[in-house]
């Protein structure tokens, strides 16, 4: 279980990043991690991480105090952040010297990933270009098994394929026994991966729940379709008028995560209202 509870954080003590904020993951669920530059997605992820300490509160993994930082806790976490700096050793280096922190780690699984991103595991790791770097990293952080998987913009630098591969091996390595939490603005590569949705905003998480929950609470139709009393947050696009109404009949959509983004970030009350 990992729980944020009252954290208060900023960068400096005049402006607070997050205020009392408070929130619980659970294992065996893929989290996507949105919200507006600056609204503290990274620095979120790093208190969770021990990166960062907060000015109160607590973050806790499995029991363990993020901050304390202690070896049962730094060997059930993994982080990959947006920008990294890789050594100069190659990827298979890279495993002799970093996979025994991780009692977990399977060497097979690294390979086998390795081998579907088409990284090539004997070229100096800092000479990969930036999308190689991630997916080895992307890799390494899968196979260490950890109970919590932090990924920072994790398809920034991916092409196109392996992007469709990335949500692939996303998918296939989810256990009960661990938690993955994505943060990114590219929300259509999250599309059919994450299972449950989370929003930070203006200090806090206004929404963590899963897309099924969703669902179960509003609809997502075209303006034609929608009962118009029912109509809770609209918008325009390419294909016409776009809404968000409330499902008082049962009917399950697919959730569209842009225009449910949207609307939550542009402060339509109802749409946050009947989310909470
Ligand atoms: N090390 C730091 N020192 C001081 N301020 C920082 C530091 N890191 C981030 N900030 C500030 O904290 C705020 C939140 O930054 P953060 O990177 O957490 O946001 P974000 O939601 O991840 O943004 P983006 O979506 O643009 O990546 C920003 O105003 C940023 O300038």
């Amino acid at each position: 279980m990992i729980e944020i509870s009252n954290l208060t954080f900023g960068y400096s003590k005049k402006k607070l990043l997050f205020k009392n904020l408070n929130l619980k993951l659970q294992m065996g669920h893929i989290y996507g991690l949105l919200g507006k530059n600056g609204a503290g997605k990274s620095t979120l992820l790093k208190n969770l991480a021990g990166l960062v300490f907060p000015q109160e509160g607590l973050c806790s993994l499995n029991g363990y105090n993020s901050a304390g930082r202690l070896p049962g806790f730094l060997q059930e976490l993994f982080f990959i952040p947006e920008e990294m700096h890789l050594p100069s050793i190659t990827a298979s280096q890279f495993v002799r010297s970093t996979a025994h922190f991780y009692p977990k780690f399977n060497e097979e699984q690294y390979y086998k990933m390795l081998t579907e991103f088409d990284v090539p595991t004997s070229s100096v790791l800092g000479k990969l270009s930036f999308g190689q770097q991630k997916k080895v990293m992307i890799a390494f952080g899968l196979a260490t098994n950890t109970s919590l998987l932090i990924m920072d913009e994790p398809t920034n630098g991916l092409d196109i394929p392996s992007k469709v591969k990335f949500r692939k091996i996303i998918a296939g390595a989810l256990t009960d026994n661990r938690c993955i939490v994505i943060s990114t603005h590219q929300i259509r590569d999250l599309d059919s991966l994450i299972d449950s949705l989370l929003v930070l905003h203006e200090q806090e998480i206004v929404l963590n729940l899963s897309l099924e929950e969703i669902a179960e609470r509003i609809q997502f139709t075209n303006a034609a379709q929608a009962n118009k009393a029912a109509v809770l947050y609209e918008e325009s696009n390419s294909i016409g008028i776009s809404t968000i109404s409330a499902n008082h009949n049962g009917a399950f959509s697919k959730v569209d995560m842009e225009m449910l983004f949207n609307a939550i970030i542009s402060g339509h009350q109802p749409v946050i209202d009947i989310l909470k």
